[in-house]
């Protein structure tokens, strides 16, 4: 159908049963502008020849939105008379108006996009000299996520092209200064707490819970930081590395058993390692705790849920995943009451915060009877700070929830990126192996030998460790938002924007490594790369994240890649069946198939 037909079908509406076709091939100039029904009591618009009328296109786009505007305003009446038995309800008033609907909410769509830009663009401080950075803010609510979510890489590449380092996007919601400027970004973290904070998205602000270290900010975080750093000290990172070996092995050791050549997804048995793994040092959950594997189902659930949409209606991942939390909540209480009742034999981070709370308890209740003895109120949770480190509780379930589900999938993500990187370099692989060869650790059969002393001398599988998590950082970015107007270099940042940085992308284009594309751990063995790093480029290498908030489990998730990368080189040999595969960075870094992979018993 023509424009000019089709304007000619919409303009000849009439609310009487008039055929469609009669419309489309039979329309004479006369009928084509006469619009309105004179039964339903509408004038139309006259225009008696065609003589007399513009033929240029505007004015047809113009009589074409007029018509379409005037149709679905004549709609209820049409509606009106056909309930009241007036007039027939014909299939052209319904096409016309739903053609008129259409054509309205393309330009409502439209109208909305203008408005939506222009109320971000008024968001700037005009307290501030500084513009606003560049960039752009996407369609209405939905921003730029769609693009962001489903083309990362490309979306990354663009906006910088176009933008420069730092620009500005509306994602998930809010609006965001997103920096790979790693000067900026050391500048910006310097300011927390007092200008900008720690944020994640509600549905993860749920699954952590409001007692545990990502809920809190400013002193209260930071206490509650140093007295949690105590379940990660060397003593008790000793404590955990036999369950964490046993894991280890019993795991790699199923991956070369069974059928020759079977096909394994390199990130899903990482997965479930991690799952098993964290389980067990977290909380003291194996298999015997958990015969129906309801915890380990709860504890995935929570991880495949943690950027749901957060409306929590029965189906729904936030709904799951504040079940899945409960099912954890409940099992960490169990084993809490437990390890008031029986002696430690097996040492755990949950063993270790409660130990804590008791020791509390106990100085708790000699300062009050000291203080009760001399008549004064020496109750030291009322001062603000001994308040901060007291351990509730909640406090201890909701920081143990965060540590399993803050640990699975960078963990996941980090071990399935040594099994490829190793795979796609088998010199390094060789090179491994000859480290623990001279150390006398390259066979081993019981499983066990590991101790913290030992894996302190393999220096050059640290330097892999890190060279895989400059490579591939398993978490792509880190948020926090302005409780201020910032102002950033030659940019302001308004109050309640978030502040992205993508830790890739710093990795990708800071100036301090040379040969960047290439996998090099040898580079970690020189020491002067990492003293350059903590002197004059301290927000280069941020695998862990940077300030305030680097990482609380840092040296435990350093020391489980040392142990796998040991147990998986000493039992295993395996061919990647996609090397070289893209990755994607959401949620997680890791090859977009997974990373097919065939093992076998190393010989
Ligand atoms: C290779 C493994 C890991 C990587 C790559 C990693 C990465 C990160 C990153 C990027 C952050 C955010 C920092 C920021 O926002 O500036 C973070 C925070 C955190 N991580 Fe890890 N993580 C790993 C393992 C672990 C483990 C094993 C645990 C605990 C058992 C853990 C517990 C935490 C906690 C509690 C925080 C929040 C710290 C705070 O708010 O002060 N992580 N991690």
């Amino acid at each position: 159908m023509t424009f000019r037909k089709f304007s000619h079908f919409l303009t000849s509406s009439r609310p009487q049963a008039v055929p469609l076709k009669t419309f489309v091939t039979c329309g004479s100039n006369e009928a084509r502008y006469k619009v309105g029904s004179p039964q339903s009591g509408h004038q139309g618009r006259e225009r008696s020849s065609a003589g007399g009328m513009c033929t240029c296109p505007g004015h047809e786009v113009m009589d074409y939105i007029y018509y379409c505007v005037r149709a679905s305003v004549q709609m209820p009446a049409h509606l009106l008379n056909w309930i009241d038995g007036e007039t027939a309800w014909t299939e052209v008033n319904l096409t016309t108006s739903v053609l008129a609907l259409l054509v309205l909410t393309l330009f409502a769509a439209f109208l909305t996009t203008i408005l939506w830009r222009k109320y971000w663009e008024n968001q700037r401080d005009p307290a501030s000299n500084l513009p606003l950075p560049p960039g752009s803010l996407g369609w209405p609510l939905f921003g730029e996520t769609f693009y962001y979510l489903f083309q990362s890489l490309k979306y990354r590449d663009e906006k910088r092209r176009q933008y420069g380092d730092t620009f500005k996007c509306h994602l998930f919601g809010c609006p965001i200064v997103r920096s790979s400027n790693s000067e900026r970004i050391a500048h910006l973290i310097s300011k927390e707490p007092q200008s900008i904070e720690f944020c994640l998205p509600k549905v993860a602000r749920c699954i952590f819970g409001e007692n545990s270290v990502f809920g809190v900010h400013g002193q209260h975080h930071a206490v509650m930081k140093r007295n949690l750093k105590q379940a990660f000290s060397p003593v008790r990172l000793a404590d955990y590395l036999p369950s964490i070996q046993a894991c280890a092995r019993r795991h790699i050791s199923s991956w070369v058993q069974g059928l020759h050549d079977r096909k394994l997804l390199g990130f899903d048995i990482c997965q479930d390692l991690v799952c098993d793994l964290i389980l067990d040092i977290t909380l003291g959950c194996t298999r015997e705790h958990d015969p129906e594997g309801k915890v380990k189902k709860a504890f995935v659930s929570c991880n495949d849920n943690l950027f749901s949409v957060p409306f929590a209606f029965p189906g729904t991942g936030f709904h799951k995943a504040k079940k899945a939390r409960q099912v954890l909540v409940d099992f960490a209480k169990s084993r809490m009451a437990a390890s008031s009742l029986s002696g430690q034999d097996h040492v755990t981070i949950l063993d270790v915060l409660v130990s804590y709370q008791r020791t509390q308890q106990t100085h708790l209740s000699n300062s009050n009877n000291i203080g009760h003895q001399g008549g004064e109120n020496c109750n030291n949770i009322g001062s603000k700070l001994d308040q901060y480190s007291y351990f509730s509780d909640e406090n201890i379930v909701d920081n143990v929830v965060t540590f399993l589900v803050a640990s699975a999938d960078t963990l996941s993500s980090a071990l399935c990126s040594v099994l490829d990187m190793l795979g796609n370099h088998p010199e390094v692989l060789a090179d491994v192996r000859k480290e623990l060869s001279s150390l006398d650790l390259l066979h081993c059969d019981h499983g066990s030998d590991l101790t913290y002393e030992l894996l302190g001398d393999l220096s050059y599988i640290r330097a892999v460790n890190k060279e895989v998590l400059r490579m591939a950082p398993p978490a792509g970015a880190t948020f926090r938002r302005s409780k201020q107007t910032i102002e950033s270099k030659e940019y302001q940042i308004p109050r309640d924007w978030s502040i992205l940085y993508d830790i890739k992308e710093i990795h990708t284009h800071t100036t301090v490594f040379t040969d960047k594309d290439s996998f090099l751990p040898e580079r970690w063995l020189d020491q002067s790369l990492e003293k350059k790093l903590q002197e004059q480029y301290p927000c280069s290498y941020v695998p862990f994240g940077f300030g305030s908030r680097t990482c609380l489990g840092k040296d435990l998730g350093l020391m489980e890649m040392s142990v796998f990368v040991v147990e998986v080189t000493r039992l295993a040999d395996w061919t990647l069946l996609n090397p070289g595969a893209r990755r994607v960075t959401l949620p997680i870094n890791k090859p977009f198939d997974n990373l097919p992979v065939i093992f076998r018993k190393r010989k």
